[in-house]
């Protein structure tokens, strides 16, 4: 199969897997990312780095399936952040492909999907944080996500990575999950959200201009323009 680049395009995936003689392999950051913060960007570059992904491809949920019970930003919001956050990074894209699909957003649909739009010398690394691999045999048809992609579990300040092996080998699933120690950022979306919501700076924690765009639509409580923090003497 070949690469069927306006299919991609239609899809707001990146273009990947023109060369049949070589194997490529496509980076899949998943989340939520309400906001996107620093700790899923760490992740992600040190995904690409360690296992020579060629891209990594941020997927804002569309209606995330564990977050079912509680209030999350428009999609369009939370798209827009992650447009931003990666902007700089030459080999990081934002896609829209699971905020245009209606209903809950699967994983495994979103391989099977994947998988149908590139040729088979793409290979799919799905990376998560520990967090998320340890509920990852809870997940919507979690042999099929086994089948389709690669695992790329980072590490994740207060959560064990003992313990996601544990869950991981118990499970009977073939998983392939490679596991990867990343710079410890103790932070969360949830986090980032309380900040804001207690005019605290966001400085350092997620890119200034996430920062500016959640100030300027009043995400998460936040006024207008961000109080301004510090003496004041020299701003
Ligand atoms: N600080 C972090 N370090 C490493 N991985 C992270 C970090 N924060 C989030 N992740 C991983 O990024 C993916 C997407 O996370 P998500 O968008 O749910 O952010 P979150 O910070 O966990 O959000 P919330 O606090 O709203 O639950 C998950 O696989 C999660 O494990
Ligand atoms: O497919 C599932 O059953 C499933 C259940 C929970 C989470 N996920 C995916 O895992 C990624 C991180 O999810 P979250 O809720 O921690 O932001 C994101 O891409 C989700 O779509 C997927």
């Amino acid at each position: 199969m070949s690469v069927d680049a306006q299919a991609l395009r239609d899809l707001d995936l990146p273009i990947l897997g023109g060369d049949e003689g070589r194997t490529y392999r496509l980076g899949v950051m998943g989340g939520t990312f309400d906001p996107i913060h620093n700790g899923h960007l760490v992740a992600a570059e040190q995904a690409y780095c360690d296992l020579d992904l060629d891209l990594v491809v941020f997927m804002p949920a569309g209606r995330p399936a564990f977050k079912l019970d509680r209030d999350v930003s428009p999609g369009e919001d939370r798209y827009a952040m992650t447009l931003l956050a990666t902007a700089d990074n030459p080999h990081f894209v934002a896609s829209r492909f699971e905020v245009d699909r209606a209903g809950v957003t699967y994983t495994a649909d979103t391989l099977r999907l994947l998988r149908k739009a590139y040729p088979d010398n793409v290979e799919f690394y799905f990376i998560t944080g520990t967090d998320a691999i340890t509920e990852i045999v809870g997940w919507r048809d979690a042999a099929d996500i086994a089948r389709l992609a690669h695992l790329v579990a980072a590490t994740r300040p207060g959560y064990d990575l003992d313990r996601a092996w544990d869950v991981v080998e118990a499970s009977g699933v073939a998983f392939d999950v490679t596991y990867l120690s990343v710079p410890a950022l103790a932070i969360s979306s949830s986090h980032l959200r309380e900040r804001v919501g207690a005019g605290q700076s966001l400085r350092y924690l997620t890119p200034a201009p996430v920062t500016g765009y959640l100030h300027k639509h009043g995400l998460y409580g936040a006024q207008a323009v961000p109080r301004i923090c510090g003496g004041g003497a020299w701003s």
